[in-house]
């Protein structure tokens, strides 16, 4: 079977999975600090859910060999889940909509540059963290609190991803 390709992130394309962490994508940024500084504003929502609460993390991840088969994906229920690079390297992510099984056919795969985070929303069907070429940090804000909060299925159908 084909490899699903990935294609450039774009805080658009990725609006119906969450948001996209990046200053090019903000809709209101000004200066502060007396001028030496400016404000990328608002980028993301974090949602701990109503009984948890937010928590920073970091992750050191090991590269992933492409092309990459995707056979399981994640969802985390009770709050969102958010991603930002640290090691200047680019990463892959893999998303499906909200809903009891995502279909294959509904995968989507993105190139992630450095400079690009993401928020998944609750609920949104994504694969583990994908780093590429190297091992690499990522500084991750989301849920701790009382209850399960991943869900785990396995897709019908593995899929092989590789860059665009
Ligand atoms: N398990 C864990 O905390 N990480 C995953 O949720 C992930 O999306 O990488
Ligand atoms: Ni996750």
């Amino acid at each position: 079977m084909k490899p699903l390709r990935a294609t450039a992130l774009d805080a658009a394309a990725f609006a119906p999975f969450g948001e996209v962490i990046e200053a090019g994508a903000a809709t209101r940024q000004f200066p502060i600090n007396q001028g030496s500084t400016v404000r990328y504003h608002d980028l993301a929502r974090i949602d701990p859910g109503e009984d948890g609460h937010a928590i920073v993390s970091i992750f050191r991840a090991q590269p992933r060999a492409l092309p990459f088969e995707v056979s399981m994906l994640e969802r985390h229920p009770r709050g969102s889940q958010a991603f930002m690079p640290l090691s200047g390297r680019p990463y892959l992510v893999v998303v499906a909509p909200p809903g009891e099984r995502p279909a294959t056919e509904n995968l989507r795969v993105f190139l992630a540059r450095a400079d690009q985070g993401v928020n998944y929303a609750a609920g949104v069907w994504h694969h583990p963290l994908l780093a590429l070429q190297a091992e690499s940090d990522f500084l991750v804000i989301d849920r701790a609190g009382p209850g399960a909060n991943c869900d785990e299925i396995t897709l019908d159908e593995a899929v092989y991803i590789d860059l665009g």
